[in-house]
């Protein structure tokens, strides 16, 4: 579905992420990891065309997207951002119907059809419930699902959210993740970051790891999400630990190591 080849980013000639190369198939969710500042939202406005490659390729089911119009990448790439404010005080059914703009003529308004598929879309998150209620006055949990209501109103193939937990309470984050699971199981393509690994042994399929300085990883949870990768990505130690759940099922965790009074002293000197 998506495939990225020796892609280059950045901001007028400077590389920011250099040669990296992945791909993610339909149905699939990749986690991207890296610390601040590494270079995941560069990375998603050069996959989202908001920026120019300084290299390489991203191609759509096989196709590479380089010339193509923004009302072609938005029927094929879904963005849903940080949950923020807006300017007006739309209802989160207008929100969500926004969502079908890339469909539209140019002038045309949304047909009883787009409406409908804003509503399908409300539906299929649960939240039918807050249809009518003004998007400003919403908490960021609710706000976050609104705005993944409206990239499905989008219809898109892939969806590319930028740290979809962020602002949520612990609980949200996991229903988030589940909704996201969800989501894939019926076929969307999920390209997404978070700041907390263990996301990726929670919900995803492949990983990818932006290490400043160093090389690129991508592949399976298990092979890219390890002490050693963690520890080179954020420069703290970590362990991983592996535990058997009540339902039977095994599940890895990320364990952080705080550093002694000692430790952080030498680090000083
Ligand atoms: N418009 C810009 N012009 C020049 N440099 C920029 C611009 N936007 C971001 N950068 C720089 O690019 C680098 C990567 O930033 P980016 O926002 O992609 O990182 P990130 O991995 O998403 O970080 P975070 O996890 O903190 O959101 C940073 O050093 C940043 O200062």
């Amino acid at each position: 579905m998506l495939e990225v080849e020796n892609l280059s980013c950045g901001y007028g000639s400077q590389p920011i992420v250099k040669e990296v190369s992945f791909s993610v198939q339909s149905g699939e969710i990749m986690c991207l990891l890296g610390p601040n500042g590494a270079g995941k939202t560069t990375l998603f406005k050069t996959l989202l065309a908001f920026l120019k490659p300084l290299g390489g390729t991203v191609k759509i089911k096989g196709q590479s997207t380089e010339g193509w119009s923004r009302q072609m990448l938005a029927r094929a790439v879904g963005y849903v951002p940080q949950a923020h404010g807006a300017p007006f005080p739309f209802s989160v059914f207008d929100v969500v119907t926004m969502g079908r703009t890339a469909h539209l003529g140019l002038f045309a308004s949304p047909s009883s059809k787009d409406r409908s598929i804003a509503d399908e879309a409300l539906q299929r998150l649960q939240i039918t419930y807050l249809r009518d209620r003004t998007y400003t006055e919403l908490s960021g949990g609710e706000r976050q699902m609104v705005l993944i209501a409206r990239a499905l109103a989008q219809q898109p193939d892939i969806l590319i959210m930028d740290e979809p937990t962020s602002n949520l309470d612990f609980g949200n984050q996991i229903r988030m993740l589940e909704q996201i699971r969800l989501l894939s199981n019926r076929g969307m393509t999920v390209v997404m970051t978070s700041h907390f690994p263990d996301h990726a042994f929670l919900c995803s399929d492949k990983v990818a790891l932006l290490r400043r300085g160093l090389p690129f990883l991508a592949g399976s949870v298990q092979e890219v999400v390890t002490s050693d990768n963690l520890k080179s990505a954020y420069g703290i130690d970590v362990e991983i630990a592996e535990l058997t759940a009540a339902t039977g099922e095994n599940v890895k965790t990320c364990v952080p190591l705080m550093r002694t009074e000692g430790q952080l002293l030498e680090g000083l000197s």
